[in-house]
């Protein structure tokens, strides 16, 4: 048992004047002018003045990299970098190794994540053996497994054969599940380092083109509305990507197939929201990252698409990479970018600051809407008398200086390295309890 939280003077949402939160037994007991002395007795108090509560950041897209790359994550450390951003939940992308294509990885995962308790670590299922694509995964084993999965992913590779893709989408159906998608088609990637366009050609690196996404994605919004599925579409990078999943989404009902009953949702990360490929010419690869970073259009138009809710939700991707896998030439580097202590200020910064989204859009694409999209019952909820305390207490005027050897991760590869950034995460409760508190975790 818990002792009960009063939260005092913080604005939930950023709305109206201060009032006081009283958590007990992981749920939110009183609010405002109902928080009595009496019922607040023998309560932890967290000085929350000035502080914006929302409900506790959900990211449906983190590589936790246990088992076999503990020498850059593992599910402890990424579950204290999740707890300092603001998380209350995360899912646990499958590429591991050995790869969580079976019962046995992903409960381990579950049971690991439940045993360090900073955050809900919900691993995501491989879609196929081994990420190789030919055939499925025991998906039902996964889904009927202690872990629960009902999120798939091949991501890292994509699931590019349209057969084995429609019946992924056809079980994950019947399991109330979802298949997440790294759209890529590998036949116009092959050797890829470097969006294609100006930047990649004027420093002579492979062109990773748009088109290879946003082929995949318009194939996969027509499979999942043929057979009525539902499709998530990972980290979205171009303005093109936008375009079809708009479209896919005004399709009259009924047009194709079970249509009616598919849903198609998508995230985009923080850097494809703020970095362009302008940032490739130091050849610095703490800069490459899969999908690669786009143009300033791409990036504004992903800006617009998020806001409007075309794009559902922010995901980090958050990818820790070890030194060696780094520090190296740009072509021997492997991609992707620590993300999950640095989402919040990206967002303040690249979609508040620009006016396209105040406090509650912020919970509606950081909170609400992955816990909708994944099927969390107890996340992304209201904060309101009765619902499950998982919050994050923001302090909106803060600003702090990125340093990679200070985040909580074990690898370091922050591209926002001794950048200056708005908005800090002061606190996180989860499930009732504190879990990080003034930049240090709670136990
Ligand atoms: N995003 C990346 O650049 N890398 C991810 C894989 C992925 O998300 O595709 C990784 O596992 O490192
Ligand atoms: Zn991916
Ligand atoms: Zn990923």
């Amino acid at each position: 048992m818990t002792s009960p939280l009063l939260i005092k003077g913080a604005r939930p949402y950023g709305e109206g004047a201060p009032i006081d939160l009283l958590v007990r037994d992981g749920v939110v007991a009183a609010m405002g002018a109902d928080v009595s002395a009496a019922d607040a007795t023998g309560a932890e108090v967290l000085a929350a003045d000035g502080l914006v509560a929302l409900p506790g950041f959900v990211d449906l897209h983190t590589h936790l990299r246990e088992p076999g790359r503990e020498d850059t994550e593992t599910i402890a450390t990424g579950s204290a970098a999740a707890a300092l951003g603001g998380y209350t939940a995360v899912f646990a992308m499958a590429n591991t190794d050995p790869v969580a294509d079976n019962a046995v990885v992903v409960e381990h995962v579950w049971r690991r994540g439940r045993e360090v308790g900073l955050v809900d670590v919900h691993p995501v299922g491989a879609v196929t053996v081994g990420l190789r694509g030919e055939k499925l995964a025991e998906l039902g084993t996964m889904a009927r497994s202690a872990a629960g999965v009902r999120m798939f992913s091949d991501d890292g590779l994509c699931v590019f054969d349209p057969l084995i893709m429609r019946r992924a989408l056809e079980y994950t159906r019947a399991l109330g599940g979802v298949v997440a998608q790294h759209a890529e088609e590998p036949r116009l990637t092959v050797g890829a380092q470097a969006h294609e366009g100006e930047v990649a050609a004027r420093l002579g690196l492979t062109g990773w083109p748009a088109v290879a996404e946003e082929s995949i994605v318009a194939r996969d919004c027509l499979l999942a509305q043929h057979v009525g599925a539902r499709l998530h579409v990972c980290h979205v990078s171009t303005a093109g990507t936008a375009d079809v999943l708009r479209w896919a989404r005004n399709r009259p009902a009924g047009v194709a197939g079970r249509m009616a009953e598919a849903v198609v949702s998508a995230e985009v990360t923080p850097h494809h929201l703020l970095l362009t490929d302008e940032r490739l010419t130091d050849y610095d690869p703490v800069n490459k990252v899969n999908p690669p970073l786009r143009t300033g259009g791409d990036a504004e138009a992903l800006r617009r698409a998020l806001a409007e809710g075309v794009i559902d939700c922010v995901a980090t991707d958050h990818a820790p990479h070890a030194v060696q896998d780094k520090d190296c030439e740009w072509a021997a580097a492997r991609p992707g970018m620590l993300g999950l202590q640095t989402a919040l200020s990206i967002v303040v910064r690249t979609m508040v600051e620009t006016g396209l989204l105040d406090w509650r859009g912020v919970a509606r694409v950081m909170s609400e809407r992955p816990a909708e999209i994944a099927g969390l019952p107890d996340q992304g909820r209201p904060i309101a008398v009765g619902e499950p305390a998982n919050l994050v207490l923001v302090d909106p005027d803060a600003r702090w200086t990125v340093r990679g050897a200070e985040l909580a991760s074990i690898a370091a590869n922050t591209p926002y390295e001794g950048m200056e950034l708005p908005a800090r995460v002061v606190g996180t409760v989860f499930h009732g309890r504190p879990t990080s508190w003034d930049g240090k975790v709670r136990h």
